[in-house]
Order: structure tokens, then C-alpha cells, then sequence
């Protein structure tokens, strides 16, 4: 199975998933690894990703999933899967990947955001991450307000796992 943690940027993708696969013992991966150069410069540059420049990042998390899913992999994958199309793409089996969409304010995340450092998305783009994200139906949603451990904690009982 492949859980799918996404949200906005700072919303928590990369520490909850890496703590949630450890608690676990799965796998974890950060879709961040797979931008190209191009776009990572972009975000650096504060300028906001659009959906062409989203395509090949999508199609390439997406050969990675249907690999997981044959090999029956379990994983913990972060990823900010922003809009429904992008989802679309990126849950091929709606049984074996699973969401969790990391909910919470502008004023909580733009905080975070600026105590973060070393990091090549900068708050700037934050409102930019709002006006794209498209809240997921049917997903297995947490408050990000709550400490790390208790996130992962809600996460797991949410799937009973
Ligand atoms: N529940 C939490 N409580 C306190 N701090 C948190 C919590 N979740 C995340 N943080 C902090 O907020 C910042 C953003 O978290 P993180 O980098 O995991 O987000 P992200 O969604 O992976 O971001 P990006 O998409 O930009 O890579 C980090 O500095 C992290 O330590
Ligand atoms: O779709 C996007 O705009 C990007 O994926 C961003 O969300 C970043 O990858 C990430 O959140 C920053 O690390």
C-alpha cells in the first residue's frame, strides 16, 4: 500500500512522512526528488510551478507508483498533489493508495515556513500553494496544529494501521 501525504508547502509533507514510514518501518520518498533542475530553480527563484511544468514531475511519480504497486511495495510517499487532476494521475489503484491530506491555516504554515531554513521553497509562494490546492474528497485529513508525534499517531488509527 502507498500512502500519499500531501498538502501545501510546509504543511508538514516531508516530517510526517518520513516519521510516519519510520513508526511504521516502510519506505519513505519525497516527491521533491523528483522535480527537474528547471523547476527547482523556479521555486527558488520564488516563481510558482504551472501545470506544464507539473507534467513530467506527475508522469515521473507515477512510473514510480505503478513500480511500488507491482512490486507491492509499502510506502510513504509526500507529495503535494495539489489539484484533483494531478491526482488523478497519481492514484492508480484507489484501494492500494491511499490520502492524507495535511489541513491547516495560512497563518500556522506561513509561520513554519519562516522559521525554515535551507530550503529552496520559500514562503513566497505559499499564498501561490493556496490558490492552486484543491482540498481532496474522501481523503483521510489531519490537523497540522498538533505536535508531529500526534499527527502521526491520528494518521495511523484514522487507518486503522
Ligand atoms: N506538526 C508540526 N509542529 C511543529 N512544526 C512542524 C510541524 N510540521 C512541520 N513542522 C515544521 O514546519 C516546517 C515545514 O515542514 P516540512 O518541511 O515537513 O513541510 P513540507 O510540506 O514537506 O514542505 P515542502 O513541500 O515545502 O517541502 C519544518 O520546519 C517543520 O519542522
Ligand atoms: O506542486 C508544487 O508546486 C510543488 O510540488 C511544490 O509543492 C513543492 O514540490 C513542494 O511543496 C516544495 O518543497
Amino acid at each position: 500500500m502507498i500512502i500519499l501525504v500531501m498538502g501545501v508547502s510546509g504543511s508538514g509533507k516531508s516530517s510526517i512522512g518520513q516519521l510516519l514510514a519510520d513508526s511504521l518501518q516502510w519506505e519513505f520518498s519525497d516527491a521533491d526528488a523528483f522535480h527537474s533542475p528547471e523547476n527547482i530553480e523556479k521555486m527558488r527563484y520564488g516563481i510558482p510551478l504551472n501545470d506544464l511544468d507539473r507534467v513530467p514531475w506527475l508522469l515521473a511519480l507515477q512510473q514510480a507508483i505503478q513500480q511500488w504497486l507491482q512490486e507491492n511495495k509499502n510506502m510513504v510517499l509526500a507529495c503535494s498533489a495539489l489539484k484533483a487532476s494531478y491526482r488523478e494521475v497519481l492514484v492508480l489503484d484507489e484501494e492500494r493508495v491511499i490520502l492524507v491530506y495535511l489541513k491547516g491555516s495560512f497563518e500556522l504554515i506561513q509561520k513554519r515556513l519562516q522559521m525554515r531554513h535551507g530550503h529552496f521553497m520559500g514562503e513566497k509562494l505559499l499564498k501561490s500553494q493556496f490558490d492552486a490546492l484543491e482540498e481532496p474528497s474522501g481523503a483521510v485529513t489531519v490537523d497540522i496544529s498538533e505536535p508531529l508525534e500526534v499527527i502521526v499517531q491520528n494518521i495511523r488509527v484514522s487507518l486503522g494501521i
